[in-house]
């Protein structure tokens, strides 16, 4: 069944009409699973029938109140979840469609991650029962003022006191304060601290430590512990209703089993030791979020496309011959190759997200047997799709709002909310340039191997047919022929390959490596985007060789698959045509192709949307209504807005009256 919350008329009936494929099958093949539907859907309609989770006046609200309103429906979740014994599943999706960031998404997507991977069993056993009953608060303090994408370079010292076997935290500068933490600034009891481990007076770099910031009887801050918010952010409601905190530690005493000393410990006696494991596991906690950011991304980017699709098919402008009809914006070709690659990457990134949990876990696994072997690939893999997903999800939030026209410039339109909300992915968890300079690092450590013949494995595996994709040649001679999965994958490896080859080349023309990666740093980000596309692209063909059911789903998949691939040929088409991979013949014969692929996808692009199965609760947007019935809509919101309380204006007596009334003792007429 649709994801209808109201509405008598269906609008977009005859949209929906011309479908060529099985809606609820394409849900299943969006969701995942039949379980996953039915879950998302009973979890969509709880939040969206309970009025506690009402939103539709957020962007009115003032920080304070957005920031009660938030505490509010976060306990209000909490009681739902306990009430109704939901399982861990269902609650993550209950707070999902609850849909306002607030400590709670900290304590359960960085807290108790960072304590479950960094702690040991007995800590494990110790703090997380007390986390998972809410009976503490978490949330995750790394960054500082003055640094936070080099993690090295953090100033917070935890100085072991072997006296009375206790650390002692401390913000030695101002540039030391914690800053930024979600959860931080007014709700959390407790943090894990990331702070420079000093005993026996060696400094021994960054280590994660469990300290209680507030009084769990009366929240205040304990002895010690400075705390506060950070301040507003960007947007409209959007990520206001997080308290992003300040922290700073006057010599803050806490006990020595507070460390998080699962990777490395340090004895009674205050001897350090290290064991047998990367030190790179410290940043598990990061390697796990940002692969949840990626399925993340493609939610978001869903959202706005579902929204900028179904109002393209309502909206109308011009074509209107002697009084007839006009025409509905999707049928303009700039609406659909604008909008149609958008509704691709949502599909490629829900899919190269679902892979992504997969080597995540895949990775788990080898690390619990002590299999350290794929470590550099998760980071490699994480980073760089964390980046490009983001990125490219952010631009496509905004390019949806101009799909809208200037009603997507209301905040009813749900588009501002949704960008302001989702724009900070692009550099929290990792600033996008700094994960891909982290990428090519890899791709060049990959490339430099290979002289010595070790064979790349996983992801960077089509590096191995270097003699092959160093000098291939697309056989593409027809539109056609581009929708050959093999031309295609064919040219993104060349593509990928020989640019980072080619960025190995003229860094090792350089007078050293450092000096040459950072002069190609430009170059090496290029290449590391090639690479990260190329995953998106195999992994979406991947997807298809599974088993697809249901009427025309693979059919439309195909398609997407193939618009997805063909609109970043179209898009960087000078990478392609500068390595060599295809001519400019070739080039536009893949636009060619496009535009048919575009035709094919406008009968189906409604139902394609509705395949997200969003609530409108969750959409929260006038534009992106399932019943299209949009005019209404908008105009019964506008009469919501605080101005619209009176006629008259608030200032009207001190500054319009004055100003209409006065008395002009001078003229330029
Ligand atoms: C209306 C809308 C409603 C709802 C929305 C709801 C909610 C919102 C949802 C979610 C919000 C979620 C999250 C927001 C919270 C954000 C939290 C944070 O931001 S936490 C802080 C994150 N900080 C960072 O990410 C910092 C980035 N920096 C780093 O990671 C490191 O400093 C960096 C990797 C850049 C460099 O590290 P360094 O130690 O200096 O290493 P170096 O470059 O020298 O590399 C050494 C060696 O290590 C390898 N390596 C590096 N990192 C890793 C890793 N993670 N895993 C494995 N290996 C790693 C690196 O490749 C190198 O290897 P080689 O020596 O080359 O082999
Ligand atoms: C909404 C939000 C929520 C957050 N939540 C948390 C949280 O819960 N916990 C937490 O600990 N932190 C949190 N953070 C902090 C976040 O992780 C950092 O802001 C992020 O890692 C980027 O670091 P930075 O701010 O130091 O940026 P900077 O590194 O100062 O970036 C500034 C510019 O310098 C560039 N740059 C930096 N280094 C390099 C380099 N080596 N080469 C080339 N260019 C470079 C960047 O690309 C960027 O353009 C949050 C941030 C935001 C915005």
């Amino acid at each position: 069944m649709a994801a209808v919350d109201g509405g008598e008329v269906d609008h977009l009936a005859g949209e929906r009409a011309t479908a060529h494929f099985d809606v609820d099958a394409m849900k299943v093949a969006w969701a995942g699973s039949r379980h996953a539907v039915e879950v998302n859907d009973r979890m969509a309609r709880l939040v969206a029938s309970d009025p506690v989770f009402r939103k539709d006046t957020r962007t009115m609200l003032s920080r304070k109140e957005l920031f009660k309103d938030t505490l509010k429906k976060a306990a209000h979740a909490w009681k739902r979840i306990v009430e109704l014994r939901l399982t861990e599943e269902e609650a993550n999706l209950l707070r999902l469609y609850v849909d306002q960031p607030g400590y709670v998404d900290l304590h359960w997507g960085m807290f108790v991650p960072a304590i479950k991977g960094q702690g040991t069993e007995e800590q494990q056993k110790k703090w997380v029962p007390m986390a998972y009953k809410f009976q503490i608060i978490g949330c995750y303090a790394q960054t500082e003022l003055g640094h936070g994408s080099n993690v090295q370079g953090l100033e917070t010292t935890a100085t072991f006191d072997p006296n009375t076997d206790e650390f002692v935290v401390h913000s030695p500068t101002l540039t030391s304060s914690k800053w930024w933490p979600g959860g931080l600034g007014k709700a959390s009891t407790h943090a894990v601290v990331y702070a420079r481990l000093i005993t026996q007076g060696k400094d021994y770099g960054i280590h994660g430590f469990i300290v209680q910031l507030r009084s769990l009887d009366d929240h205040s801050p304990l002895p010690g512990i400075t705390l506060g918010d950070i301040g507003g952010k960007f947007g409209s409601g959007a990520y206001n209703s997080m308290d992003n905190g300040v922290l700073r530690f006057d010599h803050v005493r806490i006990p020595r089993d507070q460390m998080l000393m699962r990777l490395s410990q340090v004895t009674r006696e205050g001897k350090y030791v290290h064991s047998d494991v990367p030190k790179q596991l410290l940043y598990g906690t990061m390697v796990y979020v940002r692969q949840t950011i990626v399925a993340d991304a493609s939610k978001a980017l869903s959202r706005a496309v579902c929204i900028a699709v179904r109002y393209s098919a309502i909206r109308k402008q011009f074509g209107s011959q002697a009084g007839g009809p006009e025409t509905q914006v999707l049928n303009y070709k700039t609406q659909q190759s604008r909008l149609f690659p958008l509704l691709a990457s949502a599909y490629a990134y829900r899919f190269v997200g679902e892979w992504l949990k997969w080597l995540y876990t895949d990775v788990m696994q080898k690390l619990e047997a002590k299999d350290y072997s794929t470590l550099p690939e998760a980071h490699a893999c994480t980073a760089g799709l964390k980046s490009v997903t983001t990125s490219a999800t952010a631009d496509a939030i905004e390019e949806c709002r101009k799909l809208c026209g200037g009603h997507g410039y209301l905040n009813s339109s749900g588009l501002p909310e949704l960008f302001a909300v989702y724009v900070p992915a692009c550099t929290y968890e990792g600033d996008n340039v700094v994960l891909l300079l982290q990428v090519a690092r890899f791709l060049m450590k990959t490339v430099s191997q290979l002289a010595s013949g070790k064979q790349p494995v996983g992801t960077t595996a089509y590096m191995g047919n270097i003699q092959y994709l160093m000098q291939c040649k697309s056989a593409v001679n027809t539109a056609g022929d581009w929708l050959n999965p093999a031309a295609i994958k064919e040219v993104f490896e060349a593509r990928a390959l020989r640019m980072a080859v080619n960025c190995a080349q003229n860094i090792s023309k350089a007078p050293s490596q450092e000096e040459g990666f950072s002069e190609l740093s430009p170059d090496l980000l290029e290449s590391a985007v090639a690479h990260v596309q190329l995953i998106i692209v195999t992994k979406f063909f991947e997807k298809l060789q599974q088993d697809i059911i249901g009427h025309g789903v693979k059919e439309q998949l195909q398609n997407l698959c193939n618009i997805y691939a063909l609109f970043l040929l179209h898009k960087h088409l000078g990478d392609f045509l500068s390595t060599g991979c295809i001519t400019p013949k070739q080039g536009a014969l893949a636009n060619e192709q496009l535009g048919r692929l575009y035709a094919q996808v406008r009968p189906n692009a409604v139902a394609l949307v509705d395949a997200f199965d969003y609530t409108d609760h969750y959409l929260s947007s006038v534009l992106g209504r399932y019943d299209g019935d949009v005019y209404p809509a908008l105009y019964a919101e506008a009469w919501k807005d605080p101005l619209n309380e009176t006629v008259i204006p608030d200032g009207y007596q001190e500054h319009l009256r004055p100003l209409l009334k006065q008395q002009l003792k001078f003229s330029r007429l």
